[in-house]
C-alpha cells in the first residue's frame, strides 16, 4: 500500500503530487486523471506511478488527495464507493464543506479539506486544513507532513475556510496583475520589459518578507518608504485615488461569497 493517491493532476494536483514526492518519495504516490495521458506524463517526469483509474488509486494509497473541481467531488466519491475501507479522504475542493464530504463518503470514512495555493509548487504556499468528524490527529499530522514541503501550514476551523481561500487561495491571481501593472509602469518609464517584471516581483517578496518577518504593520512600513514631500508618497496618493484598498477588498469578499456557492 502507498501512502499517498491523488486523483486529478491539473494545476493544483500537479503542484500537491510534486510535494508528496518530495515528502514520501515518489514510490509512495500514486496518480490517476480523466485524461490518462496527463497523469502518465507527470509520473514519468517525477517518478510516481500512474494508474487508469481512480478505483486504482484509491485501492493503492491510504490517503485519497480528490483535486477535481468541486461540482465534480461528489461524482467522484459516487465512483469510488466500496474502495474507501480504510482510507482517509482529503479534499481539495473549495466550497465542498466537510459535512457533505461525509455524507458521500460514509460517516467512518475520516475526511480532511485543505485549501492551498499554486505557490505550493515552488515550496512558498499558504495551506489551510480543518478536519470531520472522525479525522484523528495522526491524518492531521500526516497531511501535515505531505503539506510541509508546500510551504506554510496551518489548521483552521471550516467555518473561516472560505474567507481563507478567498484571501491564500485566490489571492496569487490578485497579484499578478499588480506585479504585471508595476512591470507596465516600469516599461511605461523606460525600463526593458523583461528587467522590469524581475524588479517588481522581487520588490513585492521582498515586501511580503518585510510583513512576515518583523511583525510590523505594513501601514507602518509603507510610512517608512515615504520621505516627506518625497516621490514614494506622490505614488501612493495616486493608488488611494484610484481605489487600490477598495478594489482589494471587494476582490475579497466577491471570491469569499463565490467560494460559498461552489460546492452547491
Ligand atoms: N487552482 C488553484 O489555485 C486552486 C484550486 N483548488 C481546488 O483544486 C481543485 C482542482 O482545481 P485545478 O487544479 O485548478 O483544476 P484543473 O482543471 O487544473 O485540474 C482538474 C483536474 O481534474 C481532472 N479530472 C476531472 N474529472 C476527473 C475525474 N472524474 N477523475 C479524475 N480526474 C478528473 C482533470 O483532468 P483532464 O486532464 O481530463 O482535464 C484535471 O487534470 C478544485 O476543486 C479547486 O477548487 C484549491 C486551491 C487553489
Ligand atoms: O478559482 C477557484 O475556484 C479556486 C479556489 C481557490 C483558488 N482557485
Amino acid at each position: 500500500m502507498k501512502k499517498a493517491a491523488f486523483i486529478g493532476t491539473g494545476n493544483m494536483g500537479s503542484a500537491l503530487i510534486k510535494a508528496a514526492c518530495r515528502a514520501l518519495g515518489p514510490d509512495q504516490v500514486v496518480v490517476a486523471n480523466r485524461t490518462f495521458e496527463k497523469a502518465e506524463e507527470l509520473a514519468r517526469e517525477i517518478g510516481c506511478q500512474a494508474v487508469r483509474t481512480n478505483q486504482e488509486a484509491a485501492a493503492a494509497g491510504e490517503y485519497v488527495f480528490l483535486c477535481v473541481k468541486p461540482k465534480l467531488i461528489h461524482g467522484v466519491l459516487e465512483e469510488l464507493s466500496g474502495a474507501l475501507m480504510d482510507r482517509v479522504v482529503v479534499s481539495v475542493a473549495a466550497g465542498v464543506l466537510l459535512a457533505d464530504l461525509e455524507s458521500w463518503t460514509g460517516e467512518r470514512v475520516p475526511v480532511l479539506r485543505i485549501m492551498p495555493n499554486t505557490p505550493c509548487a515552488i515550496g512558498a504556499g499558504m495551506t489551510a486544513l480543518s478536519g470531520g468528524k472522525t479525522a484523528k490527529e495522526k491524518h492531521f499530522t500526516d497531511v501535515e507532513d505531505i503539506l510541509a514541503q508546500t510551504g506554510r501550514v496551518e489548521r483552521i476551523e471550516e467555518g473561516l475556510m472560505d474567507a481563507f481561500s478567498a484571501v491564500a487561495g485566490c489571492g496569487p491571481a490578485f497579484i499578478y496583475p499588480y506585479i504585471e501593472a508595476l512591470a507596465d509602469g516600469g516599461v511605461a518609464a523606460g525600463l526593458p520589459r523583461s528587467k522590469a517584471l524581475v524588479y517588481a516581483a522581487q520588490m513585492t517578496l521582498g515586501a511580503a518578507s518585510m510583513v512576515l518577518e518583523s511583525g510590523a504593520h505594513p501601514g507602518k512600513l509603507k510610512d517608512d518608504v515615504c520621505s516627506p514631500g518625497g516621490s514614494t508618497i506622490a505614488g501612493v496618493a495616486e493608488l488611494e485615488r484610484h481605489g487600490l484598498r477598495a478594489a482589494a477588498i471587494d476582490a475579497v469578499l466577491a471570491a469569499w461569497q463565490k467560494n460559498g456557492q461552489l460546492g452547491k
